[in-house]
């Protein structure tokens, strides 16, 4: 494959309701929409899910956005790409900046499997048709206002709640939650808030008969999250962890987690969610996909890496609707009680509406062959 050019189009795109973890409240969203573009004109498009701070992890966009037009871009067009899997093998003497990476890299694979006339979830390899999700809350100001937000996604169908917590707003919220839906699948996402100190909180939250506690503990840690696993019997799901296969295999050993949020951007693409999607079905921890909040590409990227036989959790790729007043694609994804059904049109399976990008568009960069990775250590 030939890539010709790779166009880099900025948005900022207001969230319909504020999200707000243990770390802030999110009002609205940078996001850069990646267009990788063939000698044949034909595009394919990734989506770059870097924070607008580094709060979540390290990374943050307009670190990302130099990464991906100084290295990331013209290493894909300036290399002859025979499989998608090889983007990876490409930018490995770069280290980290996985978000980025994983942009440029989704575009690939959505312009291979737009040139074979397949799926991105068959080029994947994904088997299935449809996918369960579930859905992610923020905070609220009252516990009240939180149980209202269920109620309204409950009836919607969704395959499980999440919500976050944080010390202060942890048993006695999940307890009113409990009291008022009884045994709804639910789960909780901490964000890393907490540390062992916190034990009896944790342990607190045993009685609850959660699917998972989701990062309790700090962001990157293994140690420590496996002490906490050999003392709760609710699961423990790493999240920010994770932000690699040798993470995921270091988890596996010591028994940080017994489930895997795997999120494409943070452990750097499909390529690499794919080899830690194998590794932990031998070792039987079960997946679900992770949201970052994503606009329409981000979404059916998402979806396509649900289609894996070991995302057997419902995951946050929630309805278009949930975040965009419009999304940027057409059509939108939208989940009926919890399933999407997968697109069979080739790709992620459906088009980019430019029309619809242009209120969100700042600006859009444009890389070139032209555009060297200049390194003072690379030949
Ligand atoms: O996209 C979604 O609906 C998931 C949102 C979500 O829970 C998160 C998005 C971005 C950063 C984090 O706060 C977080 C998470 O930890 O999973
Ligand atoms: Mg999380």
């Amino acid at each position: 494959m030939k890539i010709k050019e790779i166009k880099l189009h900025q948005l900022l795109m207001g969230l319909k309701h504020p999200f707000t973890t243990s770390f802030g409240t999110q009002q609205e969203r940078f996001i850069t929409i990646v267009e990788a573009i063939d000698d044949a004109g034909r595009s394919g498009f990734g989506e770059c899910v870097s924070g607008e701070d580094p709060l979540y992890s390290e990374e943050f966009m307009d670190a990302s956005l130099i990464a991906m037009k100084k290295y990331f871009a013209p290493l894909v067009i300036q290399n002859e790409i025979a499989h998608p899997d090889e983007v990876w093998e490409l930018f490995k003497p770069f280290k980290r900046n996985n978000m980025a990476k994983s942009a440029i890299e989704g575009a690939v694979w959505d312009l291979y499997a737009k040139q074979e006339g397949i799926t991105l979830s068959e080029a994947i390899g994904g088997r299935k048709n449809e996918v369960e999700v579930g859905i992610s809350l923020g905070l609220e100001d009252t516990d009240e206002g939180l149980l209202e937000r269920i109620k309204e996604k409950v009836e919607e169908g969704y395959k499980r709640i999440k919500v976050k917590i944080k010390p202060g707003r942890d048993v006695e919220m999940i307890r009113k939650i409990r009291e008022r839906f009884g045994d709804i699948p639910l789960m909780v996402d901490a964000n890393s808030a907490y540390t062992l100190d916190d034990m009896e909180t944790l342990k607190a939250l045993d009685a609850f008969d959660l699917m998972m506690i989701e990062q309790p503990l700090a962001a990157g840690d293994l140690i420590d999250h496996a002490k906490l696993q050999k003392e709760i019997s609710t699961p423990v799901c790493l999240d920010e962890s994770i932000d690699s296969y040798e993470a995921a295999a270091g988890a596996i050993e010591l028994g940080s987690c017994r489930i895997i949020n795997v999120k494409v951007g943070r452990v750097g693409g499909i390529t690499q969610s794919k080899k830690i999607h194998d590794l932990a079905l031998e070792h039987d921890i079960p997946l679900w996909c992770g949201g970052m909040l994503e606009a329409g590409v981000g979404r059916l990227h998402n979806i396509a890496i649900t289609t894996l036989s070991n995302f057997t959790l419902p995951g946050d790729t929630a309805s278009s609707s949930r975040y965009w007043h419009e999304d940027i694609i057409t059509p939108e994804v939208s989940a009926e009680d919890g399933i999407v059904t997968v697109s069979q049109e080739p790709g992620i399976g459906a088009a980019v509406d430019f029309g619809k990008m242009e209120q969100y568009l700042q600006k859009t960069e444009v890389v070139t062959a032209e555009d060297a990775v200049d390194m003072i250590f690379y030949d």
